[in-house]
Parts: C-alpha cells; structure tokens; sequence
C-alpha cells in the first residue's frame, strides 16, 4: 500500500536547485529536506507543507509502578486536560506554526470527559507492567494502530498537508528504550536515558529494568510486547501517513521508537519522514541513526508532545518554498560558475 518516493521528481528537484542562484549544496541538508518533499509528493516543486496539524497520542504505562519516572502517573491525565485547555508548551508552538492539535486517548488510565480536540480511542487503561511480561497483546497493539491510522486520515481529509507526532505518557522512555534496543540491537546501557529528569541511582534501576523487560520478552513481537498504546498509535499514523503520501515530522524518543517499529512493518515507509529534532534522550540518536534520519533542530529538548516537531516545521516549509521563489542563474542574469566550466 506504500509506495516508494518517486524518484523522477527528486531528480528534478536536485537539478533544479542547481540552477538557483546559490552556490550549489550550499542549503545543505535543506536541500535533502526539498528533494525529500518532491519525492513525497511525486512533483517537483513540491508543493508548501502546510496546512500542519498535530496529533498527541496519550497513553499510560504498567511499567511505571517500577519507579521509572519521578513524575505520578496522574499526571498524562492532568496534561491531556491542559493540552485540551490550550496550556501546554505543545499548544504554544503549534499556535506559533498554525497547526491544529487534536488530542488521542489511547490509553490513558483514567476516565476522560468528552471535550472538543479529544478523540477517545481507549484500547486500555494503561499497559501492563513490561519487565514481567507483554505490555499489550498483539490484537490491542493492533486496535491502537488502527486509531493512529484513522487520525492520520482524518486529518488529512481535513486538509492537513504535513502531520507532526506527538505524544504524553508517563514512564514512556522506558517503553521507548526497550523498543530501541529490540529494533537497533544496542543495549539497554547505551540507549536508557532521564527521561523527564532521573538521579543516576533511578537511572541505573532503570537500565536493569530494560534490560529484565528485553529478557522477559524475547521471541516477541516488539511493538506489543515493549510498547505503549501511544508508541502503537504513531506507528500507525505514520504508516498511513506514508500511503497517503503526506510527510510526518517526528517529534523525540517516543516517535523514533515507534518509526522503528513501523519502519519494521514497511521499511518503503521511512521515507515519508522527517526528524524534527534530536532530543537529549540518548537512544533517540541511536533510533535516528538506524532509520537513516537526520534530525533538524537539536536543543536537547526532552519534553516530548510534539514540541521538537513543530519547531521545524518552518524548517520544512522554507525547504520546499526555494524550489517555488528561488530565481534561476539564467532568469536572475548571475553567472553560474559551474555553467563557465
Ligand atoms: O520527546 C522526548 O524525547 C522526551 C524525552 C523525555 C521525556 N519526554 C516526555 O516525558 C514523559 C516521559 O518521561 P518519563 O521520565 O516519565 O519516562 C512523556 O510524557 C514524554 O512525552 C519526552
Ligand atoms: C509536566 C509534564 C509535561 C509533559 N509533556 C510531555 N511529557 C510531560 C511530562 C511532564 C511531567
């Protein structure tokens, strides 16, 4: 159902940056972004990556009742509530770029009153603990994919032409460490990181916390077994996504552990992506890294709800509007020193 990028617009959309009246390469890795975008959208020049909307997949986890994160587990409810309410950082920046939020409960382990921006999708109240067996089973691994596809399409029919990840779950980079180590092979030491702010003590339990969830679970399927319903989510807004040829940027560790997990599923599918940033989560780099994904901004953020994501989006629009405003060597009357050789 996906199909790859289309290499004769990327071909035009290289040659056309050479004729702009730039040095050529010297957007860098924009111009990879441009080319990216036109083989996406399989024409040259591609056209502006906006409308974007942003979609933050909520979940809880199991595996929180290990002593992973600092932070109680109430506390994706209370932050679900206030990106309702228009509070959160996520909020902020999605009003600085013009993205629609829209708010996904997959899993959060509470009751959530029906409010506009929700979308109730509860597969579960919450994982099961990961590091004593399955986190989900495959079936609800599945129902979750599905609500990530259905968003994704919904948005899309909404006129979003560029989608952000997003997500909220506490104790989630323990989720999301694992799914690194089981997709990427590193260890647990390499990839564990604070996550929302841990003492090296806590770090240190929760390395062995990943690593008894990798033991416990092994001839499993990953994304089930490892994963949050959040992490499940993206993977499936990411993959339809991709069949609907519309670009994602990924937010942090939470997306580039759930895009190796989708990536997994369709490999055709990685190209429709681009990495917003690179968080402070160590495995983050190490997810990236595997997909082949070079991350745009890079302030160690470590919040997650899509923040990084939408902080380069301009980044993304601006690649693809060189190829439309850009004047030529020939139209702008400038010698082209590659053209004199
Ligand atoms: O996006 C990231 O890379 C990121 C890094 C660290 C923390 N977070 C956010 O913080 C929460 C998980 O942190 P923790 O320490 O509870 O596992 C969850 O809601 C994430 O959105 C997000
Ligand atoms: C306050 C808070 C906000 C967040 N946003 C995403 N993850 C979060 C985790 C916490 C703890």
């Amino acid at each position: 159902m996906i199909s790859p990028l289309d290499h004769a617009a990327m071909a035009e959309a290289r040659a056309h940056h050479d004729r702009l009246t730039k040095p050529r390469g010297a957007l860098g890795a924009l111009e990879d972004v441009a080319v990216q975008l036109a083989g996406i959208a399989a024409v040259s020049p591609p056209p502006l990556p906006e409308p974007v909307a942003l979609a933050i997949f909520a979940g809880d986890h199991g595996v929180h009742d290990q002593g992973v994160s600092p932070w109680p587990q109430e506390v994706t409810q209370q932050m679900v509530a206030n990106f309702l309410a228009g509070g959160a950082v996520a909020n902020a920046f999605a009003g600085q770029v013009g993205a629609s939020v829209t708010v996904v409960d997959v899993g959060v382990n509470g009751d959530l009153p029906e409010a506009p921006g929700l979308v109730s999708r509860k597969v579960r109240r919450g994982t099961a603990d990961l590091s004593l067996g399955p986190a989900m089973t495959e079936a609800e691994a599945l129902r979750a994919r599905e609500a990530g596809a259905e968003v994704a399409e919904r948005l899309v029919a909404q006129g979003a032409r560029c989608l952000v990840t997003g997500d909220m779950g506490i104790a989630n980079t323990t989720a999301s460490a694992a799914l690194i180590c089981a997709y990427t092979g590193k260890q647990p030491g390499e990839v564990t990181g604070r996550g929302t702010g841990i003492d090296d003590a806590m770090l240190a339990h929760k390395i062995a916390i990943v690593t008894r969830a990798l033991e416990v679970n092994q001839g499993r399927d990953p994304l089930a077994a490892l994963g949050g319903l959040e992490h499940a989510a993206i993977a499936g807004y990411l993959l339809k996504a991709a069949e609907l040829r519309i670009p994602v940027i990924l937010d942090g560790v939470i997306a580039g552990s759930a895009a190796l997990a989708a990536a997994a599923i369709e490999p055709e599918a990685a190209g429709y992506w681009i990495a917003g940033h690179r968080s402070a989560e160590p495995g983050h780099t190490a997810a990236l890294a595997h997909l082949g994904l070079r991350p745009l901004v890079d302030l160690e953020l470590r919040l997650g709800e899509g923040t990084g994501g939408l902080l380069a989006h301009p980044l993304v629009v601006a690649a693809a509007r060189v190829l439309h405003e850009v004047a030529t060597f020939d139209a702008a009357g400038v010698t082209d020193k590659e053209a004199l050789a």
